[in-house]
């Protein structure tokens, strides 16, 4: 059966011939996509109004979060690994140790607080015998809880440590998992992900842990200390509660500002650590270019804007401060002008005034950790809001195709013989500002060899990616045979960090790479060896690299070494069908000639993007895509038979 172009049935636009001896030559058909682009914004407004929060960080990613989103956020973020995990259990069973430790130091700082007072009775009653023996009572009990402390902080810690290695690898595999990380790259969805996995994972499960532990303390002494105080001098407990929540009060007044300044600040650092990394990437065309003074720049003003957010961090912290510092030294006099004229009275011995002072102070201190961490705790909401933007971003994303109602359908034919079947795609670009294919329909069978061709940003690439699955939007149907591999070949063959095997085998090294010793591995050395050999790259085992030589390949290698890599691994993997995006732009012609020899003579079918017309002899088919009619968004093609030939010479 021959390729196969089938006309859409509405009118015809422009006839488009390439004069070629083309058995004949189809042209695409207009279609409204005015309605189309109704249609889009119709969905997605219908979805916004259903569920506001669902698609927001799509439509404008805001920064100032409310109270009610923060505390879901903070409740999706914490909540899977207690609840959902396999070491769930085993995680609440340890949560609880940590909890009983925390008691058992309340109860410690309890008995600390009537020693204290016998310690100090003993003292102003000059009473040698009993002070001696309260200072043994001291120490002793100072050595006995030591340990409740210590293993306290190392159980909570040790904790937050599997709390995040849980949670790195369940954001991580989503991240992966339905192409996330390209769709948040491509559609600019969220700033920095990487970030957020690698930095705020670990400040979120240390924090939460480290505050949870805090709150419960407080409640603890709360308990324990107010009875004592209480008992003292029932005055002194009203005080306590006004001063604590009055002191709460105004610290968020005075605070409210931190938490989005600590938001910007997490976002303008990443920001400046991504430039810097993206100089190391690109240093060799850095310097090609002399581009030094303009990345500088660059950096600069991106470090720039980490300096000034953190500038005015400083003057919101230090306004604070100022509220905290004489907060905290009042609490020092507080309790004693309270008692003091009790004790002047003769009431109370000395002993009650100390212990009413490390009642008060211990709780005050439980209650005042709003007061005292407000800086700790507006960086910590920062974190759970950008965990939680991206847990929902990453939720989203079958959410978000799902509600488009013009998305390509991506079906499997188990159709003998036919490999693709195009049938009337129109392709958006994501944001649905190009239309870049309109009505295109064709079905490749096995045998065929399909080149695409046209002028730069007609949209050669774009039909790639969604004959690839990556873009979606727009209409039509892409079927392919379900029992056909597609491999993959951009211009710019992307080199893994590894060894040369690890090249050789991407992106199957994971599971084949690492049996490299095993009987079972599909690729001897041999084989890897004689690959090279076949894409004329032996000299690199010459060069003193081995096949577990490992390099930064992108830089050591020409980018037509990396080209003839890549076919390396094509011919490895033997797939039924080839995506060649101008994957030989920088082989000679020769050269580029003997490796689609190669490759056609292994049985592997191809779909090529190129320019050359010296491509043509290797294809039966050619897509042509013509430049886009200026002012209008509408593009056209047209497709046709190539001669046949017997041989490529
Ligand atoms: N992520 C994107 N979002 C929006 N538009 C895009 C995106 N990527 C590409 N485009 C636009 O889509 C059009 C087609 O791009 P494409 O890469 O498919 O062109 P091409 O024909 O392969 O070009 P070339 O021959 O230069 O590689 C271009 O106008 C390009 O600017």
């Amino acid at each position: 059966m021959a390729f196969v172009a089938s006309a859409p049935a509405v009118s015809s636009r422009r006839h488009y011939n390439q004069g070629l001896d083309s058995a004949r030559c189809i042209v695409r058909s207009r279609i409204s996509f005015l309605k189309l682009r109704r249609v889009n914004a119709i969905a997605l407004e219908a979805a916004v109004k259903e569920d506001p929060e669902q698609l927001s960080p799509l439509i404008t990613p805001k920064r100032t979060t409310d109270f009610q989103t923060l505390f879901r956020r903070f409740c999706k973020v914490a909540q899977p690994y207690w609840l959902d995990s396999k070491e769930g259990n085993q995680a609440i069973l340890r949560l609880s140790s940590v909890f009983a430790l925390t008691l058992a130091s309340t109860g410690t700082s309890v008995a600390f607080s009537y020693l204290g007072r016998s310690f100090d009775n003993a003292l102003t009653n000059k009473n040698r015998e009993e002070f001696v023996k309260h200072l043994i009572y001291y120490l002793g009990l100072m050595v006995a809880t030591l340990p409740v402390y210590v293993i306290r902080g190392y159980a909570r810690d040790t904790l937050a440590l599997r709390w995040r290695a849980w949670m790195t690898k369940r954001y991580m595999a989503q991240y992966f998992s339905q192409r996330s990380y390209y769709n948040i790259q491509s559609l600019a969805l969220i700033d920095n992900p990487d970030q957020r996995v690698v930095d705020d994972i670990g400040s979120f499960t240390r924090t939460a842990l480290v505050f949870t532990m805090t709150l419960f303390h407080s409640i603890t002494d709360l308990a324990s200390f107010s009875g004592i105080l209480y008992r003292i001098y029932p005055p002194l407990f009203g005080v306590l509660l006004v001063y604590s929540i009055g002191g709460t009060g105004i610290s968020f007044l005075l605070g409210k500002d931190l938490m989005n300044l600590n938001f910007v600040q997490e976002k303008s650092e990443a920001d400046f650590r991504f430039g810097m990394v993206r100089v190391r990437e690109n240093a060799e065309s850095i310097a090609f270019y002399g581009g030094e003074k303009d990345e500088l720049q660059l950096l600069l003003e991106r470090f720039k804007q980490a300096f000034s957010n953190y500038s005015k961090l400083l003057i919101a912290s230090r306004n604070l401060r100022f509220f905290q510092i004489f907060y905290n030294n009042l609490i020092q006099i507080l309790p004693a002008a309270v008692v003091a004229p009790f004790y002047f009275a003769g009431k109370v011995d000395f002993g009650i005034v100390s212990q009413s002072f490390y009642a008060f102070s211990s709780v005050l201190y439980d209650l005042s950790l709003v007061v005292d961490e407000f800086q700790s705790l507006s960086s910590f909401s920062a974190v759970v809001d950008r965990l939680g933007e991206f847990s929902d971003i990453l939720d989203q994303q079958g959410v978000v195709n799902a509600s488009e109602l013009s998305t390509i359908k991506s079906i499997e034919t188990t159709e003998s013989g036919v490999l693709i079947e195009v049938s009337t795609l129109t392709l958006l670009s994501p944001q649905h500002t190009l239309t870049l294919v309109e009505g295109l329909s064709f079905r490749m069978i096995a045998g065929q060899n399909l080149l695409i061709t046209g002028p730069s940003g007609s949209g050669k690439t774009s039909f790639l990616r969604a004959i690839a699955g990556l873009w979606k939007s727009g209409q039509g149907t892409i079927a392919r045979n379900a029992a056909m591999d597609v491999f993959f070949v951009p211009q710019k063959p992307y080199m893994t960090l590894g060894t040369l095997r690890q090249q050789l085998l991407y992106p199957t090294w994971s599971t084949d790479g690492e049996k490299k010793h095993d009987q079972e591995s599909k690729h001897s050395d041999a084989d890897l060896m004689e690959v090279l050999r076949r894409v004329k790259l032996e000299q690199l085992l010459e060069r003193s690299f081995h096949l577990d030589a490992n390099a930064d390949w992108s830089s050591v290698l020409s980018l037509g070494e990396q080209q003839r890599l890549a076919f390396a691994r094509l011919l490895l993997s033997k797939p039924k069908l080839a995506l060649l995006d101008e994957a030989t732009s920088a082989i000679d012609e020769a050269t580029e000639a003997y490796l689609y020899r190669l490759l056609l003579e292994s049985g592997t079918c191809v779909m090529s993007v190129g320019h050359r017309s010296t491509l043509r002899k290797f294809h039966t088919h050619l897509l042509f895509f013509s430049p886009q009619i200026s002012g209008t968004s509408i593009s056209e093609w047209s497709l046709q038979d190539l001669p046949q030939r017997t041989s490529f010479e």
